[in-house]
């Protein structure tokens, strides 16, 4: 397994970039620790393929260079890089059967028989096809292929790195958890390093240990799924992760108090007096309706989701979330909201102001 080093790095597919925009992934210094799990969560457009296909070859960055364990690979093709790589949708052969799909990257590289059949019998267990390998991939549906591309994948145990670009598009969403948590177990278990791209903030935050968020070709966050809730760095962050998105309120920030129109609320960091766009961002699971405390609130709808009640309501002109546990109807004299100060974020300019210890 390798460390995967992004050093200046940036790419455009225009000949002669410029601005910002011109470029789908924008330059960027990272690191990928050998042995890590990682997902690499954004929206469609946000880059994440254009960044996968530079660590596996595929694409040649038209700016900066990276490096395995140190070394330059910039220009190594992807048969050199030592990489296995599962797209969306299956690539296998349709006259192999099973078990020589399975076997094939291990037979290319020359490996003796015994370890070829025990390690085929170890994937085929974990992919859930052990009936199967003997029947030929023709004919297999796309679920059945893809477990198979999925395999092949983790086959070899002496890559450089595992890559997986939406990797269970085509797989039934029961099979789906299930393939997540064996790949969850696998990299417990033999400590690869893993780069996992999706669009799919649960299968990013159930399977990675560090989750890179992506937006507009730029990382704008590289944390645990638990960092990513709490303190997001940037609001798209606040915004894609969580059900509902984080609350944006504009505010003006003095010391530790943020003032909106209706009132002030209490922050639990002092934030001096920050210029620009300045923003207060709170998640819905920390704010609570009160009869008595808080901010003037409007309650426009209440949303039943199982397990909670979703409030949906207006806040200066600002619409908010507000997550409620089941119980009694909500209360005509519940016309304020309050913000629990220690998980209040503040933004100026879209990026997350540290503070201090107020
Ligand atoms: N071959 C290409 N030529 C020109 N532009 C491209 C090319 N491939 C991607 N782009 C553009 O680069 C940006 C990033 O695309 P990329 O495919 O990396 O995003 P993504 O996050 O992987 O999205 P998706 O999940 O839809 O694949 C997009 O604006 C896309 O239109």
């Amino acid at each position: 397994m390798a460390r995967i080093t992004l050093d200046d790095l940036a790419h455009s597919y225009l000949p002669d970039p410029k601005r910002d925009e011109d470029y789908a992934l924008r330059p960027l210094n990272l690191e990928w620790a050998d042995g890590e799990a990682y997902a690499l969560l954004g929206p469609s457009g946000c880059g994440k393929s254009t960044l996968l296909n530079i660590i596996s070859g595929l694409l040649r960055p038209s700016r900066g260079r990276i490096l395995f364990d140190g070394q330059d690979v910039t220009d190594a093709p992807t048969a050199e890089r030592n990489i296995a790589q599962v797209f969306q949708f299956p690539v296998v052969y349709d006259t192999m059967t099973v078990r020589e799909n399975l076997a094939f990257p291990l037979k290319n590289r020359g490996r003796d028989r015994a370890y070829v059949a025990s390690r085929v019998a170890a994937v085929a267990e974990m992919i859930g096809m052990e009936a199967e390998l003997d029947r030929r991939a023709q004919g297999l549906t796309a679920d059945a292929k893809q477990k198979i591309s999925l395999g092949r994948g983790m086959v070899r145990e002496d890559v450089n790195a595992l890559l997986f670009d939406e990797p269970l598009t085509v797989i039934d969403p029961h099979m789906k958890w299930r393939l997540r948590t064996q790949l969850k177990s696998l990299h417990h278990e033999f400590r690869h390093t893993m780069i996992y791209v999706t669009h799919d903030q649960t299968e990013a935050l159930t399977f990675a240990d560090k989750v890179v968020v992506m937006h507009a070709g730029q990382v704008v966050q590289i944390g645990t799924p638990q960092e990513l809730f709490e303190r997001p760095a940037h609001t798209f962050v606040g915004y894609f992760i969580g059900s509902p998105g984080m609350n944006l309120i504009p505010a003006r920030v003095e010391g530790a108090t943020a003032h909106l129109d209706g009132g002030a609320t209490p922050l639990a960091r002092g934030y001096g007096a920050p210029s620009g766009r300045v923003e207060i961002g709170v998640r819905p699971e920390f704010a609570r309706l009160s009869a008595t405390e808080g901010l003037p609130v409007r309650i426009d709808r209440v949303e039943d989701v199982g397990r909670h009640r979703i409030v949906r309501a207006t806040l200066e002109g600002t619409p908010i979330s507000i997550v409620m546990p089941e119980g009694p109807p909500i209360g005509a004299d519940m016309t304020r909201v309050v913000f629990d100060p220690a998980h209040v974020n503040v933004y100026r300019d879209d990026w997350r102001l540290e503070g201090e210890a107020a």
